[in-house]
C-alpha cells in the first residue's frame, strides 16, 4: 500500500560557480495520514531544504516527493507552510490575511458568506477573533504566529509544513502555542511535518521523530516512534518514563553519535 506522503531517494545539490555541494543524500521517508512528524538535526544539515522540497519551493536534484500518489513539483494550497518568522502581509488585518488565503482556495467553490464564516472559524480555532482587525505590526510575535497557523489551517491543506514555527518566541509563549497546536492536531487530525531544534518540543508534539545526520550529504539517521498517548500534558509528561526515554534517545543521537562540528 502506498503512503500518504512519500519522500523517495531525495538528493539535493547546491552549486555555486564550479563548486557543487551535496546537501541531502538519498533521503527516504514515508508519512501516514494524520501523523505528526518532526525533523530534528543540527543547524545547516538541510532540514529547511527538505521541507522546501516537500513544499515545492525547491526542486530535488534527484528523487522526488509524492503526496497521495501525485508528484510534488510546485507549491500548492494542498501544502501550507508556516515559517519561523511570520509571513503575514503587513498592510492587511489579521482577518484579511486569513481571508485572502480562504478566497484563494475556496473563492470559486463557496459563497462570500461561507468564506467569512470559515475565516472567523479559523481565527477562533487559534483564539484570535478578538484581534481580527489588528494589523501584524500591532500584535505580538506569538499572536502573529497564531494568525499564520490560522491561515494555514484555513486552506485545509493535505499537509501542514511547520518550519520552526515557535523558534522566534519566548519560552512561555512557545509553550502556550505548542499546547494549542497539540490540541488543534488532536481535534483536526492534520498531517504535519515540523522542523525543530528543540528536543522537548519534538517529543511532546510528535508521533515520530526523524533525526538527520550532519551535512554535507545529510540523510535520515534514525526514526523514533513516540508511543505517548494523547491528549498529552507537558507537566505530567515531565516525569513519564516513556517521555524521558524518547528524550534520551534523541539527545544521544544528536550529542553523542552525531555531534555538531562548527564549520572552519
Ligand atoms: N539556495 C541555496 N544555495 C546554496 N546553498 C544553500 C541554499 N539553501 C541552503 N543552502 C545550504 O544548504 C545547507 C542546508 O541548509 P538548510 O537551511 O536546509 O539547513 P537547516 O538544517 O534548515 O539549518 P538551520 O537549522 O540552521 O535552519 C547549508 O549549508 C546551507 O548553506
Amino acid at each position: 500500500m502506498s503512503s500518504y506522503l512519500s519522500i523517495e531517494n531525495v538528493d539535493k545539490v547546491f552549486s555555486r560557480g564550479a563548486i557543487a555541494t551535496k546537501v541531502l543524500d538519498n533521503v527516504c521517508l514515508k508519512v501516514e495520514k494524520g501523523q505528526f512528524v518532526s525533523i530534528i538535526g543540527h543547524s545547516g544539515c538541510g532540514k529547511s531544504t527538505l521541507l522546501n522540497i516537500v513544499a515545492g519551493l525547491t526542486n530535488a536534484t534527484s528523487g522526488g516527493v509524492l503526496l497521495e500518489d501525485r508528484e510534488v513539483n510546485a507549491p500548492g494550497p494542498d501544502r501550507a507552510v508556516v515559517f519561523q518568522n511570520h509571513s503575514l502581509l503587513p498592510w492587511l488585518s489579521a482577518y484579511d490575511n486569513v481571508r485572502l488565503a480562504v478566497d484563494k482556495v475556496f473563492g470559486k467553490t463557496t459563497t462570500r458568506a461561507k468564506r467569512h464564516e470559515w475565516t472567523m472559524h479559523n481565527l477562533d480555532l487559534v483564539q484570535m477573533t478578538h484581534a481580527k482587525d489588528k494589523r501584524p505590526g500591532e500584535i505580538s510575535g506569538g499572536m502573529k504566529q497564531r494568525i499564520g497557523i490560522a491561515r494555514a489551517l484555513a486552506m485545509q491543506p493535505k499537509l501542514l509544513l511547520l518550519d520552526e514555527p515557535f523558534g522566534a518566541l519566548d519560552a512561555l509563549t512557545r509553550a502556550h502555542l505548542q499546547d494549542q497546536v497539540m490540541k488543534l492536531q488532536e481535534r483536526l487530525g492534520n498531517t504535519v511535518m515540523m522542523i525543530t531544534h528543540d528536543v522537548d518540543e519534538a517529543v511532546l508534539l510528535s508521533d515520530r521523530i526523524v533525526m538527520m545526520t550532519n551535512g554535507p550529504k545529510a540523510t535520515i539517521g534514525e526514526v523514533l516512534d513516540v508511543p505517548l498517548r494523547r491528549p498529552r500534558d507537558r507537566i505530567a509528561l515531565a516525569a513519564d518514563p516513556i517521555y524521558l526515554e524518547c528524550r534520551q534517545r534523541v539527545l544521544q543521537f544528536l550529542y553523542e553519535r552525531h555531534r555538531y562540528v562548527e564549520a572552519a
